[in-house]
């Protein structure tokens, strides 16, 4: 079970990303000597707002940071310990119950919360003494609860501790399922289903990458710079960067300061994206000129990538069903200088209906999905997403994807995309589409700048069929699922 993970890893993801950035104050605040949160506090205060109110663990932990105005290295433990906590729950919640043998259940929320913490350092962070993440878990409890807490907090630990040899031995059930949701620490159903369409190895390959830190990448916009000119200024600024193995538009980050918060972020020479989430618009591949629909566009990702593939030439529509996201298009296509982008708000069920039919070259439905593929990113939706809400988003996508083909010209392209690897929302619905559409047929016709480094990997083989299942293993990248279906003529 012991991993030796660097404290400081995620951190520099998120803070990279310009999603975890320090807040600058005005002046005389420190007169006033504001109570000091410790990272450990931190940490606890957004497990509990994730656990109770179903927060972002993202969003807020970015919000708690801000205010507390940690120490660079307090502020990576804060987040190494949100997210490791988060990502193992489930087997710190075994190992937990295994000390506490009666009323496990009845713990008050923060309690659980700060049990999890400490368990979390004392199971995973070797660089963390073993008494360290008791004395603090204690002291929290005393500070927060009664002493009866503050006992009950110190047993519990203290016995885990002496246990600990034991308790960190690999799990050897019999069962694959418990096996590895165990290990991995990931809820039987996703194994089970995951075990089903990939079989025993990948699936526990799938869940082992999911508790990786995801590594930053961005997106050239190549009609502003090329991509050796930005690699140049990415070092100049004192980044680590390399150029994507997966596509010719990204370079992976790392070392140096916040991305978003860069000259060429604000200048509009890059974005913030996945390199699997690149590949979307690659395999669009529009044409300068053409017109095009991203039916469900926010925050423009994608959208500005097509635009950027056109040349600025042409039109893209991008819609959303939100209106509040509105802005979040316009503000990435004015960054990026491309002017050929007109953001809408609407239900893309209802496209048809404000869309004349046929009239798209183009139209890419990257749709709302259970997103298992950015687990990475978002490890709450191990635990919030339930097997009865991929049915459900599956019975969307599937309405989803027959309004968007109503709108392709014969000869025109649709294209549909996931961030998640359930096979109900990708080759299943692409099946079923077909069944039912028969003017259209899978397109195999990809650009060779993605299908080289998919054949190379092995992620495609001759039967390649013009769908892609991206898993987080092959490239570190997120798990996404694409595929291009053309319109007969
Ligand atoms: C996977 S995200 C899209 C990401 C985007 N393509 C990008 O690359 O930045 C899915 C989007 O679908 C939108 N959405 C969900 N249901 C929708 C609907 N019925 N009609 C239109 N948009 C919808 C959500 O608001 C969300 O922004």
């Amino acid at each position: 079970m012991a991993q030796r993970r660097q404290i400081t890893f995620r951190h520099r993801f998120w803070r990279r990303c310009g999603l975890i950035g320090r807040k600058h104050r005005s002046g005389g605040r420190e007169n006033q000597q504001p109570k000091r949160l410790t990272s450990r506090e931190v940490a606890l205060n957004t497990l509990i707002k994730v656990a109770e109110a179903g927060a972002y663990s993202n969003l807020q932990l970015n919000r708690a940071l801000q205010d507390a105005e940690l120490s660079r290295q307090d502020a990576g433990l804060a987040t190494e310990l949100v997210y490791g906590t988060i990502q193992f729950q489930r087997t710190l919640d075994d190992t937990l119950r295994k000390l506490i043998t009666k009323g496990f259940d009845k713990i008050s929320p923060w309690v659980l919360s700060l049990l999890r913490l400490s368990a979390y350092q004392m199971l995973y962070l070797d660089r963390i003494p073993p008494h360290a993440a008791v004395n603090e878990a204690v002291q929290i409890a005393k500070r927060r609860g009664h002493s009866g807490i503050s006992g009950m907090v110190n047993g519990v630990l203290r016995n885990m501790e002496r246990q600990l040899a034991d308790l960190k031995r690999p799990n050897d059930d019999q069962d694959p399922i418990t096996r590895i949701g165990l290990t991995h620490s990931y809820p039987n159903w996703l194994v089970k289903r995951w075990i089903k369409v990939y079989g025993e190895e990948k699936a526990e390959a799938i869940c082992a990458a999911g508790n990786n830190p995801p590594h930053a990448s961005l997106r050239v916009n190549l009609l502003r710079i090329s991509r050796e000119k930005a690699l140049e200024l990415l070092a100049g600024a004192g980044y680590e960067a390399m150029p994507s193995p997966l596509t010719p538009y990204g370079i992976i980050v790392s070392g140096g300061g916040n991305l978003a918060a860069a000259d060429g972020y604000g200048k509009g020479l890059w974005s913030l994206q996945d390199e699997s989430s690149m590949l979307v618009a690659e395999v669009c591949a529009p044409a300068p000129g053409m017109r095009v629909l991203d039916c469900c566009a926010a925050p423009g990702g994608k959208t500005s990538h097509l635009a950027e593939l056109m040349n600025n030439e042409g039109a893209v529509i991008a819609n959303d069903v939100h209106p509040h996201k509105r802005n979040l298009v316009e503000e990435q296509a004015q960054r990026l200088g491309l002017t050929i982008v007109e953001a809408v708000t609407g239900d893309a069920l209802e496209l048809a209906l404000r869309f004349n039919a046929d009239s798209f070259d183009l139209v890419l439905l990257d749709a709302p999905c259970s997103g298992f593929g950015v687990i990475r990113r978002k490890p709450e939706i191990k635990w919030t997403k339930k097997v009865e809400d991929v049915s459900a988003i599956a019975d969307l996508q599937s309405r989803l994807i027959k309004e968007a083909a109503k709108l392709v010209k014969p000869g025109g392209t649709l294209v549909y995309s996931t961030c998640t690897i359930e096979r109900q929302e990708n080759e299943d619905q692409i099946e079923s589409f077909l069944r039912e559409h028969h003017s259209f047929e899978l397109d195999t016709d990809w650009p060779g700048n993605v299908l080289e480094p998919l054949r190379l990997a092995g992620v495609i083989g001759d039967s390649f069929d013009g769908s892609v299942q991206l898993l987080p293993q092959h490239f570190g990248s997120d798990g996404f699922f694409i595929a291009r279906l053309k319109r007969k003529q």
